[in-house]
């Protein structure tokens, strides 16, 4: 049995998460870890919250609570969120956990035995006005690269170059906006990635299977010249940095963050340790370990974090395939949790079950290029593919079977040539699927899916069972008792992207209740003659243009920002 450990991006811990959250890699990757648990691999997927930094110290100032309590809460918030959306983590961690705080320092020592850490002054933004100094994203200025006008202190929205704060024009707090700001000199530690690119590169040359946005990412950093990088930060809320001289001093959220993958599986391994060993998953050389994120993280997850392991001379497990994508944007803008613009997830749950949702954004995934993601857009495609295809197909299906069969499914009529036919484009088509959902091809996927709806769709439309019952009723028979099955199967390649409305339908088949198999030689012969079926309730409303007016007018025009302290986290 293939052995996957599967990570999504840790998404931030500073308040609900958007659309663009979901769709750039919570849902890829739990839509990939359903995929392989139906093909019956052994799957590990984790997550976890990210909770250092300064957006968390502000977010919890602006809360009034205690850094520890606001982290504590909005874990729980995120954590139900994601359970409502069905994401199947096996666990969802927190960067701030016991375990993490030890295997952080854990790394930084072997780094710095292995002679990767260095010792440097750095001169730092201080804001007389904010009382603090002021770390690399909280300063804002003029790009040096690009003139860009909205350029942090650690990378350029716009030409994503990775800065240094003193190398922007005009800086200023990006807290209070002041600009009176001074130059101090503090003590900070660095990674010395430069005497690892080598390695490195030499890493990388072994990875196959990255796509070309992701290796391009990578290459780029690598061509330009990779930095060392400062993993220190004078802040208070953090894991604290174990040596002399570094009091007061915690670790940059870059250097934390990745490494609570790891961390968090020793918090799952750690509730069940009799059947539970987090090594097998990342000292173990059967593991395949993809990781799932926007393409803003990739230099962080292709570069950085493997400098950590590889530089710990340790036995670690490195990534193998980085699923990274593109934007999805919204009504032609930015997503943006600090201007609050967008959908977030609270928001959608309460619009709508998490399906239609999940089924919009895998469909759309912002894979080759950025996704706009539109109300209209998003009304028509599920009108089209959940309620007139899929929808359509399990109601018409299972309807007739209650009307004309009392529920029970028939036993008589031998499979003709349509049968035959209809085993052999479903065979092409499951092919296909599998071969996108391995090569993590999500919207190709899902077009695959789409299409064996509409086979189904098509084989029960020629047959025409309604005309058949009465002039030819073993013919009838066979279509019913195929087209019952064929639902089987739609609903079992569905569960992945929509499992809460796949498994509604499996079980009024009466299929058995957990990870629907993949369908096997046999898949059309599953739900037996004589078995009885349920209709299940509508499985999706319709939607309106009058409902995605309503809904842009709601969200595309709301400027207001609840939490309004310095840029995205
Ligand atoms: N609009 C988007 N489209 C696709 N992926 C996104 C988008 N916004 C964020 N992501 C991805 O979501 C994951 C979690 O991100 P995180 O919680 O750090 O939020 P973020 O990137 O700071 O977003 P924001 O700035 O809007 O808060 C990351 O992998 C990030 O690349
Ligand atoms: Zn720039």
């Amino acid at each position: 049995m293939a052995k996957a450990l599967i990570t999504s991006a840790l998404p931030y811990i500073n308040g609900v998460k958007h659309l663009g959250n979901l769709a750039g890699s919570l849902l890829p990757a739990d839509i990939h870890a359903r995929f392989r648990r139906q093909i019956g691999d052994e799957v590990l997927f984790i997550c976890a919250t990210d909770e250092h930094g300064t957006p968390a110290e502000l977010g919890a100032a602006e809360a009034g609570l205690a850094i520890r309590e606001y982290c504590c809460r909005q874990h729980v918030l995120q954590a139900n969120i994601y359970r409502r959306l069905n994401l199947s983590f096996d666990h969802f961690g927190r960067s701030s956990s016991r375990q993490n705080h030890a295997l952080t320092q854990h790394f930084f020592r072997r780094l710095e035995e292995n002679g990767f850490i260095e010792e440097r002054v750095l001169h730092q933004f201080y804001s007389h006005e904010d009382g603090r100094f002021l770390p690399d994203r909280y300063v804002v200025g003029t790009c040096p690269h690009c003139g860009s006008q909205r350029a942090r202190g650690d990378q350029c929205e716009d030409c994503a170059r990775t800065l240094d704060p003193t190398d922007l024009i005009d800086p200023r707090s990006a807290i209070s906006g002041s600009t009176d700001l001074e130059i101090r000199p503090s003590r900070h530690l660095f990674l010395k990635q430069t005497a690892l690119v080598e390695e490195l590169e030499r890493w990388i040359a072994t990875r196959t299977g990255w796509l070309s946005l992701v290796t391009s990412i990578a290459r780029k950093w690598l061509d330009e010249g990779l930095q060392d990088r400062c993993i220190t930060r004078d802040l208070d809320w953090g894991i604290p940095v174990p040596k002399p001289g570094y009091e007061g001093k915690v670790f940059y959220v870059w250097f934390d963050a990745p490494i609570a993958y790891i961390a968090a599986t020793q918090e799952w391994a750690e509730l069940n340790p009799e059947t539970r060993d987090w090594r097998r998953w990342w000292q173990a050389e059967d593991v395949e370990y993809l990781q799932f994120l926007g393409k803003d993280n990739v230099p962080f997850h292709a570069v950085s974090f493997p400098c950590t392991l590889l530089g710990s001379r340790e036995p670690w497990k490195t990534v193998d395939i980085i699923k990274g994508v593109n934007w999805l944007t919204f009504e032609g803008g930015k997503f943006s949790t600090s201007e609050r613009r967008g959908v977030f997830l609270d928001e959608a749950l309460d619009l709508l079950p998490a399906d239609y949702w999940r089924w919009w954004l895998a469909s759309n995934a912002p894979e080759g290029s950025d996704t706009d993601f539109t109300f209209d857009r998003f009304v028509q495609d599920v009108n089209n593919d959940l309620s007139d295809t899929f929808g359509n197909l399990v109601n018409r299906t299972l309807a007739f079977v209650t009307s004309r069969f009392q529920g029970v499914v028939p036993g008589t009529g031998a499979p003709s040539e349509a049968e035959r036919q209809l085993e052999q484009d479903l065979a092409q088509h499951l092919d296909a699927l599998r071969r996108h959902h391995a090569t993590g091809s999500l919207r190709k996927a899902a077009e695959d899916v789409r299409a064996i709806w509409r086979l189904a769709n098509g084989y029960f439309a020629a047959q025409a069972p309604w005309a058949s019952f009465r002039t030819d009723p073993d013919r009838c028979r066979v279509t019913v008792r195929t087209a019952v099955n064929l639902v089987g199967v739609c609903a079992t390649v569905a569960w992945p992207f929509i499992p809460s409305t796949a498994e509604t339908v499996l079980a009024s088949l009466g299929l058995p209740q957990g990870i629907p198999a993949w369908p096997a030689a046999d898949s059309l012969r599953l739900v037996k003659a004589g078995s009885t079926i349920q209709t299940p309730p509508l499985l999706f409303r319709k939607l309106t243009q009058d409902w995605a007016e309503e809904q842009r007018n709601r969200f595309g025009r709301r400027t207001s920002a609840p939490w309004r302290a310095g840029p995205p986290s």
